[in-house]
């Protein structure tokens, strides 16, 4: 371990980060009722340029009246490339009330992007004197926010997530498909007549986690777009999921439950964890470092991967 530790990342369940358009206020409702952790109120790019203003005082409205529960509340605002983004931050926090737990910004290019958001967050809070520090979320999703993701991951003590945006990042690497996510039909290898699909996503994936880890900051996997696919979403999910990413996003109610499940350690796998720390516990009084579980070696190691898991549950079922 380096002399510097690596932080913890924030503690609220993430399993599923639900979107809907603030321009689609009948979905509301609907969403704060879903079983998503993470609700995002979209002012970005599911709006209208003619309908930003309108969206944004649906989303002031909804915050202010609609019981949220316990779900982590965020907004999308829109890109810091767009001349809506200030007056999406200045009116949300001057109107909304406390229920706004967290600001998305988009297409976070470098440190500075939430440097700048940040100060005009702390600007408004301290001057309408806000009770409960916003939190931010980025979206890594530009040929820019890849390399420099590591800067951005840890730009502000107010950064609490960070996801990959497939669609946007696809675009700006010049990437040759229209699929959000998922398999892509050309990304294969070949041999003897067959091919084996590889994820273009991957690379994309463990950059953000190993920035994200080591800054404390919970690494989540972004949008698939295809939503009548739900193999191929949970597919996707599950290879996250062993990648260290704690959820990803549903972008239709019905990709929520999938997510919550591939999110969700199974019993099965907490009772392993749970049998390793044991056998682990009864090694090291035995004096041993190292034992046998199930006819494989586990250590020292195998404790703090087993304690992964039994975290994932402990924060899930205090959620
Ligand atoms: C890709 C980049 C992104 O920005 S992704 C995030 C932004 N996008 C969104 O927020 C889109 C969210 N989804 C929707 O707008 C809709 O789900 C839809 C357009 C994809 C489909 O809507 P539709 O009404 O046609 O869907 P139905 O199948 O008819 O709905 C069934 C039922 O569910 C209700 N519903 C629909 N969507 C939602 C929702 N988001 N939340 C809650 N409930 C929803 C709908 O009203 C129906 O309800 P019922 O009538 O049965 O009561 C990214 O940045 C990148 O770059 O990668
Ligand atoms: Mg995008």
């Amino acid at each position: 371990m380096s002399f510097r530790l690596q932080p913890p990342a924030p503690a609220p369940p993430h399993r599923c980060q639900l979107f809907g358009p603030g321009s689609r206020p009948a979905l509301f409702e609907k969403m704060a009722a879903s079983a998503a952790d993470v609700v995002n109120l979209d002012l970005e790019d599911s709006v209208a340029p003619g309908d930003k203003e309108s969206a944004r005082r649906n989303i002031i409205q909804a915050i202010n009246e609609i019981d949220w529960g316990k779900k982590t509340l965020s907004v999308r605002i829109n890109g810091l490339d767009t001349p809506y983004w200030y007056r999406d931050v200045v009116d949300l926090l001057e109107n909304a009330g406390d229920r706004l737990d967290q600001i998305m910004i988009p297409k976070v290019g470098c440190a500075a992007d939430v440097y700048a958001v940040d100060a005009l967050v702390t600007g408004v809070e301290r001057a309408k004197a806000r009770r409960k520090p916003i939190s931010l979320e980025v979206i890594i999703e530009t040929s820019a926010g890849i390399a420099h993701v590591e800067e951005i991951a840890a730009s502000s003590p107010r950064l609490q997530a960070m996801s990959l945006g497939a669609a946007d990042f696809a675009a700006s690497m010049g990437m040759q498909t229209t699929g959000i996510g998922g398999t892509q039909e050309n990304y294969y290898m070949h041999r003897e007549g067959q091919k084996y699909w590889s994820d273009p996503w991957h690379w994309a994936q463990a950059a953000i986690v190993a920035a994200c880890r080591t800054h404390g900051v919970l690494p989540v996997d972004g949008p698939f777009g295809d939503f009548s696919d739900d193999e191929g979403f949970r597919a996707q999910a599950l290879r996250s999921a062993t990648l260290g990413m704690v959820g990803k996003w549903a972008i239709h109610p019905k990709q929520v439950a999938l997510a919550n499940e591939v999110f969700t350690p199974s019993d099965a796998a907490v009772t392993e964890a749970r049998e390793i720390l044991a056998a682990m516990e009864a090694a090291k009084a035995a004096g041993q470092g190292a034992a046998t579980y199930k006819g494989r070696l586990i250590d020292i190691a195998s404790m703090r991967q087993a304690e992964v898991i039994v975290r994932q549950a402990e924060i899930i079922a205090g959620g």
